[in-house]
């Protein structure tokens, strides 16, 4: 007899596994290495930026006061007593009709409120004393960069959980984080299964196909920023696939196996699960493709039994293994991101179960559309390679058709979403 399976909505499915206690932890990293982490703790602002009232440009400061009756027919003459790089500070209090020659980032002398730039100043020379001409009159904060008009001491910049990007690796230097403190990367085992697979090196034979689903998970895993630990190919075989789980699974926190999970005379998933004791999750929900995807817990390590069917197998992982992944990375926003887009074609499917449309996000005069990426059926790799977007059409509806607006789950995006199962547009016809 054939196991009966109940199926259970999506946002059912995706519930119970972010209940699994993958518990974030912290560990430091040098800045060099930090790029594509995700912060531990929040950033604050230690001290004013800028931390000194500076100058933007090259050119002399001086005080506005004097610069009043500067004009082209009668213009102001100041005396240059020093001169500073950016680096260097002006020892000393710059008095009336005296001028600092300046360069851009210096910090400006006392007694000094504005800055000319070089440009619009004469210099001349007499008996070895250089001085500086200006025909214009300045106000008080003239091309001054004031200090604090950056970010001021004690503001909060960013939040724990943000995706360190090349913005905030410069706020961590800025705040002299030579360590930074990121979330350590749960170690997620990967495990492909199926008589039928080949190496990537191995030349095609009949009946045989390369293993593709292991090169897509595993660079799922590090894009969701999981470390991904490959523990190899096996075939159907039921003790030699039980043996390689138990052993993988002391390794990781969370394992994946893709294929064996349906009910076929070799898929072993189910069996391997009973064997080892783990509660399951569940092994069905109500969606297309990876209506098979079971997962299950194992103590405090969950297992994920992904169809061997590629786009099954894709969508799965980003909706069921990511946001568990980006939950233990302190991401506030742990889902894929979702928002509308009008339907670029037909889709007259029916859709019993909802369904994910491999699908490319692109723009037209201002509005974002979405064409399905390729074939949709579950065993299709093809379509993969050029999906930006998930098109989420619900359960218990006949066909979409084009220029209507659809919900889609975004898969090149760094924002996240608290929680994107509420209203998803029901039905159309
Ligand atoms: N009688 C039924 N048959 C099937 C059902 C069902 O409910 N009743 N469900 C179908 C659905 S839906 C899916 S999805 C698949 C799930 O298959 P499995 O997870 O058991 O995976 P396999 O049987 O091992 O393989 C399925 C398919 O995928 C190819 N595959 C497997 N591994 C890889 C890999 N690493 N790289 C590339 N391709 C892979 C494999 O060759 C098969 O073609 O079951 C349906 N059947
Ligand atoms: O799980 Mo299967 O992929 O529903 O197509
Ligand atoms: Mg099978």
């Amino acid at each position: 007899m054939v196991e009966k399976r109940t199926p259970i909505p999506v946002e059912e499915a995706v519930q119970k596994v972010m209940e699994s206690e993958i518990v974030p932890k912290t560990k430091w990293v040098s800045i060099e290495k930090a790029y594509g982490r995700y912060l531990a703790e929040d950033v604050k602002a230690d001290h004013d930026v800028p931390p000194f009232d500076k100058s933007p440009y090259d050119g002399f400061a001086l005080k506005a006061e004097n610069t009043k009756q500067a004009t082209r027919e009668h213009p102001v003459t100041f005396e240059v007593v020093g001169e500073i790089g950016a680096g260097s500070v002006f020892e000393g209090e710059v008095e009336d009709f005296q001028a600092v020659r300046i360069m851009t980032g210096a910090k400006i002398p006392d007694g000094c409120d504005c800055v000319i730039m070089l440009e619009l100043t004469k210099e001349k020379r007499k008996n070895n004393q250089v001085y500086m001409e200006i025909t214009r009159s300045l106000k008080k904060g003239d091309n001054i960069s004031l200090q604090g008009e950056d970010t001021k001491k004690g503001n909060s910049l960013v939040k724990k959980g943000t995706f360190i990007n090349p913005g905030v690796s410069a706020l961590l230097a800025t705040f002299g984080y030579s360590d930074v403190p990121v979330a350590k990367k749960p170690v997620i085992g990967l495990l492909a299964t199926g008589s039928e697979l080949l190496d990537v090196s191995e030349p095609l034979e009949p009946g045989k196909i390369r293993n593709s689903n292991a090169y897509m998970v595993l660079a799922q895993i590090e894009k969701a920023g999981g470390e991904a630990k490959y523990f190899g190919k096996f075939s159907d075989d039921f003790e030699d696939c039980l043996e390689a789980v138990e052993n993988a699974l002391s390794e990781v926190d969370i394992l994946i196996t893709t294929g064996g999970v349906s009910v076929g005379d070799y898929d072993y998933v189910p069996k391997i699960l009973e064997k080892l004791g783990a509660s399951v999750l569940f092994n069905k929900i109500g969606m297309r493709p990876g209506s098979v995807t079971t997962v299950a817990r194992l103590g405090n390590k969950l297992y994920y039994g992904l169809s061997g069917n590629p786009s099954a197998c894709y969508v799965g992982f980003e909706l069921f293994v990511r946001p568990v992944i980006q939950k233990s990375l302190f991401h506030p926003r742990p889902h894929l991101r979702k928002t509308k887009a009008v339907l670029g074609a037909d889709f007259p499917k029916p859709n019993p179960f909802t369904r994910f449309v491999r699908a490319k996000l692109e723009e037209h005069n201002g509005r974002y559309t979405v064409i399905p990426s390729g074939l949709d059926k579950s065993g299709v790799v093809t379509s993969l390679a050029d999906a930006s977007a998930f098109i989420v059409l619900a359960g218990g509806t006949r066909g979409y058709e084009k220029g209507m607006e659809v919900d889609v789950l975004l898969l090149e995006d760094w924002i996240g979403s608290e929680w994107p199962w509420n209203n998803i547009v029901p039905s159309y016809r």
